[in-house]
């Protein structure tokens, strides 16, 4: 198993070019699956989580050619609609395929997916509402198995927002007959980016980017090319890096207008944040103020950025509170980052940090992808040698991060 070897203290200079997001790329590659014809996407990264959805779409018979951050994707001889307990195991955006397939083919076995280390993440919502647009649904041996000769629009209120179910649903209704309605809809930026590929595919859509989502169902869909949006979580982590470490950065690639809550926050740590058009430069040259949050949903404080924004917490000045209220169990990084000399300590959903004047290189073990970021950070802040161990979570959802990090000056290497 592949670890990370870095050696902190060190400034980062230079600039850093951020790839597509993940959780944009993931969903737009299942509408691959709405087509028979070719889906032309770019600006796909280079995550194992990516490998995994276009092995899982591939074994559909969806044919997937790629070159490079390019991936063209057809639907003409789809002829397996199973979703294996194997592949989604790997991976829960596998779920993604259940609303595409149905409404295209009237049926899908997809395994369910179960929780995972932050939190039982169940998908009932998806289900409830693929069953108010007509689909039968039974769940047996660990598999949803869903059938519908066509689905029908209706009007669906999710109990709680959610990001996944509001993605499944909208691809169902795009093929569905009639008219959808997607009340308390997810906003975030990933489900906007793939709304919008649905309308270039000749999807109608009204209310992007809100909370109430208004789909006419088509009987087809068509071919369409998009470029995946610029990952706004792996630009905040390289922001909490150079907030922890000090420096002068420039990230490129990026989108300045998404990041909004996130760049307040590191601004009243005191980083110093210049935006052009698709760039964002940080100069950080002090210690970091402490800094309170909660994460919410879009556009609130993305859950998603929590355990980076607390590793910066813990070596910042002062002390500071952060609660999570989108998972349940998502504070696997803070016994990691006591284990490096923070001083966190956890009461319900909510860590209370007091900020500490040094961390100190320690081994470590990564727990999911976001910790795994978070510790990479402190072991940039750190004194000494930290040694990552279980880095597979961080390369699920990071384009060669530490490829990207020497490159800007810190001391990381990958030791296979
Ligand atoms: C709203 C939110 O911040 N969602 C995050 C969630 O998306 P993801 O799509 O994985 O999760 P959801 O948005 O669906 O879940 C939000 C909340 O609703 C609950 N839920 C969801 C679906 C369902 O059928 N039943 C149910 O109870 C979940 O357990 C969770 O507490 O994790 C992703 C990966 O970390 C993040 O990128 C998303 O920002
Ligand atoms: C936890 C994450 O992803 P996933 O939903 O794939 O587990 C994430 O993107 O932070």
């Amino acid at each position: 198993m592949d670890k990370l070897q870095i050696v902190g203290g060190k400034r980062l200079q230079g600039e850093i070019a951020i790839s597509g997001a993940k959780n944009a790329a993931l969903p737009i590659l299942c509408a691959g699956l709405l087509t028979a014809q070719d889906v032309k996407l770019t600006n796909v990264p280079h995550l194992h989580d990516v490998k995994t959805m276009l092995k899982l779409l591939a074994q559909t018979g969806l044919s997937v050619e790629q070159d490079g951050e390019s991936v063209t994707l057809n639907g003409a001889n789809i002829n397996n609609l199973v979703a294996p307990y194997e592949m989604v195991k790997t991976m829960r955006a596998s779920i993604l395929v259940l609303g595409p397939l149905l409404a295209r083919f009237g049926e899908a076995k997809v395994s369910l997916p179960g929780g995972c280390a932050i939190g039982s993440r169940p998908v009932d919502q998806h289900i409830k509402g693929l069953r108010q647009m007509g689909a039968e649904i039974s769940i047996e041996g660990g598999y949803i198995h869903a059938k519908c000769a066509r689905l029908k629009g209706a009007r669906i209120h999710t109990d709680m927002i959610t990001v996944t179910g509001t993605e499944n649903l909208l691809m169902a209704a795009a093929l569905a007959e009639g008219e959808t309605v997607l009340e308390n809809a997810a906003r975030e930026p990933e489900v906007t980016d793939l709304a919008h590929l649905l309308v270039k595919m000749g999807a109608k859509i009204d209310g992007i980017g809100t909370d109430r989502l208004v789909i006419q169902g088509v009987n087809e869909l068509k071919g369409a090319s998009h470029g995946v949006i610029s990952d706004r979580i792996e630009a905040g982590t390289f922001l909490c890096a150079v907030a922890a470490t000090g420096g002068d950065i420039v990230l490129t690639r990026t989108r300045t207008d998404i990041l909004d809550v996130a760049l307040d926050k590191l601004r009243e740590m005191g980083v110093e944040l210049t935006l052009g058009e698709n760039t964002i430069r940080a100069r950080m040259d002090k210690r970091p103020r402490a800094v309170s949050f909660r994460t919410t949903e879009y556009p609130g404080f993305p859950t998603d950025m929590q355990a980076q924004f607390m590793a910066v917490d813990a070596i910042a000045e002062g002390a500071s509170r952060v609660t999570e209220t989108i998972f349940e169990n998502r504070f696997m990084h803070v016994q990691e980052l006591n284990r490096l000399g923070a001083a966190i300590e956890i009461d319900g959903n909510t860590a209370f940090i007091q900020g500490v004047d040094r961390l100190v290189g320690a081994p470590v073990m990564a727990t999911d992808l976001r910790a795994s970021a978070s510790l990479v950070i402190a072991g940039m802040a750190a004194q000494g040698t930290t040694l990552i161990d279980r880095i597979y979570h961080l390369d699920r959802g990071y384009d060669q991060m530490e490829v990207k990090l020497s490159a800007v000056g810190a001391d990381i290497v990958r030791i296979k």
